[in-house]
């Protein structure tokens, strides 16, 4: 789904990490627009910069100059705590580790980030359910982490990515962890939910069938995009 209307921009993205002999030019000058509901890739050579990036266009990380948009919300010189409620109210994360919290239930895990949002406990618990339900986990929704499979545990995370109906996903390599086969379904949920909920996701991947399948794919190196082209945009 495409509605072309610029959910995000960056330019002149540059990003520094240490300094004397540990100084290393992470991104060296990225220009990058999103549209909303657009579904890209990010992919290219380790240490290139991919993770820095999400970081950086995500708001969890500062940059050491150039400019990001989120909407009309200049990312690069927000303050942390409105930095961590843009997080909260328009963006979600997946990560390759799933990061849930192994004490809490399914259910749990994805109703946390409303609650810390100061959602009420009944309205929390709805909506979280109802987002186990969009990842077929309805059933599974008192299970902890530790009993189940890496696939289930990964739709838990996604559940938890879009509980708040976020514009954006963050998707650092979600498939990474998984076989092939569970890697396929993964990748249909995540094309369902942006067709269906006009969620954009940007995925980073190492994997070029999971770019393949998104109708976008940036790649970069050494700090910079050198290229991009069309995916087909299909699941599997
Ligand atoms: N916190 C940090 N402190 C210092 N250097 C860092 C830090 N994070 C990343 N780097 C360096 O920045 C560069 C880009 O790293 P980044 O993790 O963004 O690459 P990547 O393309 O995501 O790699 P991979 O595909 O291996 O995950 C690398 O040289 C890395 O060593």
């Amino acid at each position: 789904m495409n509605n072309q209307q610029q959910l995000l921009h960056c330019s002149g993205v540059k990003k520094i990490y240490g300094k004397g002999e540990s100084r290393t030019e992470a991104l060296r000058g990225v220009d990058f627009s999103l549209q909303a509901g657009e579904m890209t890739a990010i992919m290219g050579p380790s240490g290139c910069g991919k993770t820095t990036l999400l970081h950086c266009l995500s708001g969890m990380d500062k940059v050491t100059s150039g400019e990001i948009w989120f909407r009309d919300r200049p990312v690069h010189s927000l303050k942390e705590n409105e930095k961590d409620s843009l997080r909260g109210t328009s963006m979600g994360f997946v990560f390759q580790n799933y990061n849930l919290i192994p004490v809490l239930t399914a259910v749990e895990n994805v109703e946390l980030p409303l609650l810390s949002q100061g959602v009420s406990p009944g309205e929390s618990r709805k909506k979280a359910v109802d987002a186990l339900g969009k990842v077929g986990l309805y059933e599974r929704r008192f299970h902890k982490p530790a009993h189940m499979s890496g696939g289930q545990q990964q739709r838990v995370a996604i559940a938890r990515a879009i509980v708040h109906n976020p514009g954006i996903v963050w998707a650092d390599e979600p498939t990474g962890a998984l076989d092939r086969e569970t890697t396929g379904k993964v990748m249909q949920l995540i094309h369902h939910l942006n067709r269906e909920e006009g969620t954009a996701f940007v995925i980073v991947t190492h994997d070029p069938d999971i770019a393949a399948m998104t109708s976008r794919i940036v790649y970069m190196d050494s700090g910079k995009i050198i290229h991009e082209k069309s995916g087909s945009g299909r699941g599997m």
